[in-house]
């Protein structure tokens, strides 16, 4: 007897301290929390952060589903059987989604939801950003998993604020440069291979440059020639002038250069047909021509007309664009259009050049109409996302193409080190002589003298 009740006072003792321990940490973490958040956010999100989320999920999951009108009511008939058996007991509740278990993830959670019948994967994105502040989280996005099941993926803060930058070594290959990071902490990449064709808006400092910057630089180190169309004077891309192919600094310019780019890639297709190949990449390697890229700042100084000879400069730009944009993926030649202001009152040709872009970047902008140009047509959802963006954010925009969406932010690429880049790598500048020769590029006394040695390097062989 004695034996068993000190037994039982020695095991209530040890109950007691686990209690106080458990006690202790759990107010201690809750008073270090705002610090240990600070200098040790993945310890704070496992040991607090987390868990607590967790509960916060458990416990609005049924009242959120109602609120969202995503609850389901049991058939009447199971209400009434369940008042006469019940004898005056409450109705059952309605039924709520089936939720899986909460995960952590880089940055927050996810986890898998079960639809009910009736219900449709746009009724939880509807639903998306009741659960952020029910939760107090940043934002929730909820994606199809597979049919009858969604994603719900939350993110506790914002993860382009301070984006990390992903490890770059081995990451580029030829046409694809990591211009960025994306808030699910993968890298931003833009590949021309997968998506040849590119189309960048947002408003003035919203950070479109900063992005050709850091596509530039990338591209600037790869075997491929850089065309700039800028008809702001060149302001911004004389900046890489050392290594373009080929500038055009006002529309009558453009015009002869995009009319020689068509020329080229209409060569290109009789190239293609004669070697019975689909496109460039089914060439020899020695004798495949080399990939150009093509970059269009301020798309609205190409469009805009004041006089009526203007009217066609303009639709000759427009019309050369188009064909570009149809023909030029298969024979090496993409597009990197950008422009603050995109709409269709530009001009009839816009909405068929956008139609042929197909790799969309949203930045800041100053009307609704751009952000609709850009994503209206392949990810309404995504709209919201990017007229949510404020100045203070820049360089952060929403990606779309016809997989999904996704917010990102692009590296900061200053334009001294696009500059810097662009020299150093002046040397492997193509020389295309049709660019060249056209006359709407670079004039003789524009080519850069790295370029001109070139050309009377091959003149003398
Ligand atoms: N990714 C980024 N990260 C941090 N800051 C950025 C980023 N992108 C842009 N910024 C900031 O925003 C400023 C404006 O960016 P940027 O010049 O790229 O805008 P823009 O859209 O090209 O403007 P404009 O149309 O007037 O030329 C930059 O000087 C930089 O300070």
């Amino acid at each position: 007897m004695t034996v068993m009740a000190s037994a039982n006072s020695a095991g209530s003792a040890s109950s007691g301290w686990v209690l106080v321990a458990a006690v202790s940490l759990v107010s201690g973490l809750l008073l270090a929390g705002p610090a240990l958040r600070r200098h040790y956010p993945v310890a704070w999100w496992v040991c607090l952060g987390f868990p607590v989320v967790c509960i916060r999920v458990a416990r609005t999951w049924r009242p959120l589903m109602a609120g969202c009108g995503l609850a389901v009511s049991r058939k009447a008939a199971l209400t009434v059987v369940s008042g006469l058996v019940g004898n005056g007991a409450p109705p059952p509740q309605p039924r709520v989604p089936q939720r899986g278990l909460v995960r952590p993830s880089r940055g927050g959670f996810w986890f898998l939801v079960r639809l009910l019948p009736g219900q449709v994967p746009e009724d939880f994105v509807k639903a998306a950003p009741a659960m952020a502040h029910n939760w107090e989280v940043h934002a929730v996005r909820v994606t199809t998993w597979k049919p009858g099941l969604v994603r719900v993926v939350a993110a506790v803060s914002d993860p382009l604020k301070a984006p990390q930058v992903p490890n770059q070594r081995g990451a580029d290959r030829l046409l694809r440069v990591t211009v960025g990071a994306v808030e699910t902490g993968a890298q931003w990449v833009i590949d021309l291979r997968k998506v040849p064709h590119w189309l960048i808006v947002g408003a003035t400092r919203s950070g479109k440059s900063t992005l050709i910057n850091a596509l530039v630089a990338g591209l600037a180190r790869q075997p491929v020639a850089l065309v700039g169309i800028d008809c702001k004077g060149g302001m911004e891309l004389s900046l890489y002038a050392p290594r373009l192919s080929a500038l055009a600094t006002n529309r009558t310019q453009a015009v002869e250069l995009l009319g020689a780019l068509v020329d080229l890639t209409l060569d290109r297709m009789n190239v293609c047909r004669a070697a019975r190949v689909r496109n460039v990449w089914g060439l020899p390697e020695d004798e495949r021509p080399v990939p150009i890229v093509v970059i269009v700042d301020e798309l609205a100084e190409l469009f805009l007309i004041a006089s009526r000879n203007e009217k066609e400069e303009a639709q000759a730009t427009s019309t050369a664009l188009i064909r570009l944009a149809q023909l030029g993926a298969a024979l090496g030649v993409f597009l990197v259009v950008a422009g603050q202001r995109v709409g269709s009152d530009l001009g009839p040709g816009v909405t068929a050049l956008r139609a042929q872009l197909a790799g969309r970047v949203c930045h800041r902008v100053a009307d609704p109409g751009t952000a609709e140009m850009a994503l209206g047509d392949l990810n309404p959802d995504a709209l919201h996302a990017a007229q949510a963006i404020t100045p203070e954010q820049a360089g952060t925009a929403v990606l779309a193409s016809a997989d999904g969406w996704d917010r990102a932010r692009s590296h900061l690429v200053s334009e001294a080190e696009a500059e810097r880049v662009a020299a150093e790598y002046a040397h492997l500048t193509p020389y295309v002589p049709e660019l060249v020769t056209a006359g709407g590029g670079t004039s003789a006394d524009d080519v850069p003298s790295v370029r001109l040695e070139r050309l009377d390097g091959e003149e003398t062989e």
